[in-house]
């Protein structure tokens, strides 16, 4: 464990940007780079001033951040433009960045096609660049473009350019991998080299990785381990084409095994998972359940296996401890478990059961029969409960659903508008009354929602707080086609934010709907502790 310090750059409001699909807005900026900035990381890279309205709006309202240096991102001079001649440098010198990070060329190749200029000149567009940010602003870094795949060609001539800004001043020399093609092994050979045989002190050297062959997160380690000290990355790996080094992975990664410290605070690393998810949230992405660290999965313990050793010691089957980064363990329930799959999951559930209880083997049995009929019970956790509940100690009849049909038209109005409506009829007891109601959906599904709150609200108020918040299909015998059995998961809402997922399977997707609906009404009253209208004798 070293105790070194690793400086953390964030680059999710510049190269994140440039990730197909993503357009933040200036609301969004402000409110990732406070995110960062309470998050404790050393710069936070806002954009490019001067490239588009947004960033330039967001430099004009740059927030205070009192941890992060806030830097501004561009490239060196044009050719044919002194320093102090170019509208682009200017608006870097002028924008309210504390620091300014310049990419420049480093593979001759680049040089050569892309700017089409003698290489010598573009030593000059360096010095020049680097020289005149480092006077105006104090801190300029240098993101040497191509470094590894120039220097795989040319090694003298990649070396000659981040000498060139070196002596300029940069504070940090960032070696990037742009193309994301350069593997751990190259990336720990080049950086060693860089420090040991061309004198460029790993104290000045960060590390951009691109993650075109799933390496940006190896490769950045690969060069902290031979003597980088300053990384980049950003935001759950968003970046150009398949993205950038993942922060998410890599600062749990520096800190928690590799021993290094950074601006982020030990007590502050379980701020993490929260970041991570709720970035997603901004962009209204899924989060990524299988993400190291920080997915919903990352602690899901799901082979009857795993769950009997994590019952005796979690860190049996767990690299680090899930509360380090905030998130949580979970044991899942499905046709992999076993026993102590279930005791886990009951105990979870609040119901203590006897280990040698014989009706334990019978819920595993059914568990795994359900399982192979398309019951997924590790995703569905509410349906699982009410599952258990129902073959332990019975679940209140709250009502009893006696038929639905619902219709759906299309058409034209009068107006020659389409028009697709759904309507749903509900028939549903409820103690000794029969209720029967009507109701029209935007589509079957949800007219059936409004029907059955039709029925259900004015007796069972406590349904009035969920509210369903995600619905999806998957077909579980693609093979059949349209005659294949859907399975349908419904996540629903309350009105604390926290959430339920109950299922249903049917050849039928509308039956498949009903059925997971219904058990988020049951659901949610047995959990409000409502009292079910009995029905009396005769
Ligand atoms: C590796 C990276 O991810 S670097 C960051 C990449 N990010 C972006 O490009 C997003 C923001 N970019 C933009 O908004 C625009 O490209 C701008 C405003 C910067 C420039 O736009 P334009 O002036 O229309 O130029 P355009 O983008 O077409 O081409 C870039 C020009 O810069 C030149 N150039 C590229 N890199 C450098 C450099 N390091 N130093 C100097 N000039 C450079 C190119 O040769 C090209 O010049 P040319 O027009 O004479 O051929
Ligand atoms: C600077 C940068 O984003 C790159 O070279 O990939």
């Amino acid at each position: 464990m070293t105790g070194e310090r690793i400086y953390l750059y964030d680059t999710t409001l510049r190269d994140g940007a440039q990730t197909q699909d993503v357009d933040f807005s200036v609301t969004d900026k402000i409110a990732i780079a406070q995110d960062l900035d309470r998050l404790g990381v050393d710069y936070v890279e806002g954009g490019w001033p001067g490239a588009n309205p947004t960033d330039d709006q967001f430099f004009a309202e740059a927030p205070e951040l009192t941890r992060a240096t806030f830097t501004a991102f561009g490239m060196t001079r044009r050719p044919g433009r002194s320093a102090a001649n170019d509208p682009q440098l200017t608006a870097l010198v002028q924008s309210r960045a504390k620091a300014v990070c310049m990419v420049g060329k480093t593979w001759d190749f680049h040089v050569d096609v892309a700017l089409g200029i003698p290489r010598d000149e573009n030593l000059e567009l360096i010095r020049d660049s680097v020289a005149a940010l480092h006077a105006a602003k104090g801190e300029a870094l240098f993101d040497a473009e191509h470094f590894f795949d120039g220097y795989k060609r040319n090694p003298a001539y990649a070396v000659q350019c981040i000498r060139a800004a070196f002596e300029a001043g940069a504070r940090w020399i960032v070696l990037c991998d742009t193309n994301g093609g350069t593997l751990p092994h190259e990336i720990d050979a080049i950086v060693r080299a860089v420090i040991a045989e061309h004198g460029i002190p790993g104290d000045r050297l960060g590390i951009h990785c691109h993650n075109d062959t799933e390496n940006a997160v190896a490769n950045s380690l690969a060069a902290v381990r031979a003597g980088a000290r300053m990384v980049q990355g950003t935001i759950n790996g968003l970046g150009e084409r398949c993205g950038n080094a993942n922060l998410v992975s890599l600062i749990p990664s520096l800190m928690l095994k590799m021993g290094f410290e950074t601006g982020i605070k030990p007590e502050d690393l379980p701020r993490l998972t929260q970041l991570s998810r709720s970035f997603d949230e901004r962009l209204n992405r899924a989060p990524n359940r299988h993400a190291p660290y920080v997915g919903a999965s990352a602690f899901a313990h799901k082979g009857g296996l795993h769950v009997s050793a994590v019952e005796k010691d979690p860190a049996s089957y767990e690299h680090v401890t899930p509360e380090a980064i905030g998130n949580r363990r979970q044991i899942v329930m499905s046709d992999q478990a076993g026993r102590s799959n279930i005791i886990a999951r009951l105990r979870d559930i609040g119901l203590d059961i006897d280990p040698k209880d014989e009706r334990l083997a019978r819920l595993l049995d059914l568990v795994k029969q359900r399982d192979g009929d398309g019951y997924a019970y590790d995703t569905a956790e509410a349906s699982f409960e009410l599952l258990v509940r129902r073959e332990l100690d019975g679940v209140p009849r709250f009502f009893e659903l006696l038929r639905f049909h619902v219709t759906d038209e299309r058409r034209y109005n009068a107006v020659g508008k389409l028009v697709v409506e759904s309507e749903a009829v509900v028939r549903v007891r409820v103690g000794n009354e029969i209720r029967l109601e009507v109701a029209d959906g935007n589509g079957p599904v949800h007219a059936l929602d409004v029907a059955m709150r039709k029925a259900l609200e004015p007796v069972y108020p406590a349904l009035k707080g969920v509210s369903l918040s995600d619905y999806r299909v998957r077909i579980l015998a693609a093979k059949e086609g349209t005659g294949a059995m859907p399975r349908v998961l419904i996540r629903s809402t309350e009105r604390d934010g926290s959430e339920m997922s109950t299922l249903g399977v049917s050849t039928n997707i509308i039956e498949a709907s009903m059925e997971a609906l219904v058990d988020s009404y049951v659901f949610t009253l047995l959990k409000s502790g409502a009292a079910p209208v009995a029905r009396s004798a005769g």
